[in-house]
């Protein structure tokens, strides 16, 4: 049993499937193409794009790299968005985020395309998270930690699976996934009391807070799975949430950062541009 749960091994077989997906497609005259939109040059943006650039070419998809100034108006984001939007050539759409402040995320979401939105941005595809209809598309992340999970067999029914941080595009949709494996699930956040103490109740503990090295061992039952999501730069240097040194020991499975759930990441953005292309009459 490999106590060190790498994503590399979880994208070989994504990338495999896809690959045959992708041919299929093309053979019916579809090529699958994937539109990126970013806004400036932030430092996570750019690791994630260049991550899709490098997976996407091992499936021979098609990227469009759309990139806008930092200060770039409402009204010229919307228009870049839309024309995204309305080119049949493209099936999926991804808008890096969190946007800069002048841009409103909560009016974006309802102007992107839903059946182009493979990042799970619209509150038409994160409401069927929520309802568990499968039609829509998982966000890239959690789907990446489900198919972690998965790919190494780890149970999820009836255990206790404690998630750290709530947010929209981690922590709150991945809840509902795992809800629906039957596992037993707790949210915590900056308000919890007693972090340490519920942490260290989980069988899985899955820390998506987005503060470098912020879990150690002390929050970490002996042998319970760790699932880093945390993607930090601390000193020009990536690491995870999760203080890997520290942690290593008592935990008895562990995703690396880099190397774990954000390579994963990746690959389900390749198997939601396949759905898409799939939506596609
Ligand atoms: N709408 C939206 N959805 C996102 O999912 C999203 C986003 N915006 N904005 C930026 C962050 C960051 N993020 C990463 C995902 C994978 C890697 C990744 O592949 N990392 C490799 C290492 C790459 C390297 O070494 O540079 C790894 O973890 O092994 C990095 C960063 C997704 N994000």
């Amino acid at each position: 049993m490999t106590k060190r749960l790498l994503g590399s091994t979880v994208t070989n077989e994504i990338i495999l499937k896809c690959r045959k997906e992708c041919e299929e497609l093309k053979s019916k005259g579809i090529k699958p193409q994937l539109a990126v939109l970013r806004v400036g040059e932030n430092k996570s943006d750019i690791s994630y794009e260049t991550s899709i650039i490098k997976l996407m070419a091992k499936a021979d998809i098609s990227v469009k790299s759309v990139v806008l100034k930092e200060d770039i108006s409402q009204e010229d984001f919307d228009n870049n968005l839309k024309v995204l939007n309305d080119n049949d050539k493209i099936h999926g759409i991804l808008v890096f985020r969190p946007l800069p402040k002048q841009l409103d995320e909560d009016k974006i979401k309802y102007l992107i395309n839903p059946n182009k939105d493979i990042d799970c941005f619209s509150p038409i595809n994160l409401a069927k998270v929520f309802i568990s209809d499968n039609s829509g598309f998982y966000p890239c992340t959690p789907l990446g930690v489900m198919e972690i999970l998965d790919h190494y067999d780890i149970e999820l029914e009836g255990k206790e699976v404690v998630l750290i941080g709530r947010s929209l595009v981690v922590g709150k949709p991945l809840s509902m996934m795992l809800l629906d494996r039957n596992a037993t699930v707790t949210i915590c956040h900056s308000k919890t009391k007693n972090l340490k103490e519920v942490c260290k109740k989980a069988d899985v503990l899955i820390a998506a807070v987005g503060r470098g090295n912020m879990v150690n061992k002390d929050y970490i039952k002996p042998g319970a799975v760790v699932i880093d999501v945390g993607i930090n730069f601390v000193d020009g240097k990536m690491c995870g949430d999760v203080d890997f040194e520290s942690a290593y020991e008592t935990a008895g499975r562990i995703t690396p950062v880099p190397g774990g759930v954000g390579s994963v990441t990746t690959s389900c953005l390749m198997v939601n541009l396949i759905k898409a292309c799939k939506m596609v009459k």
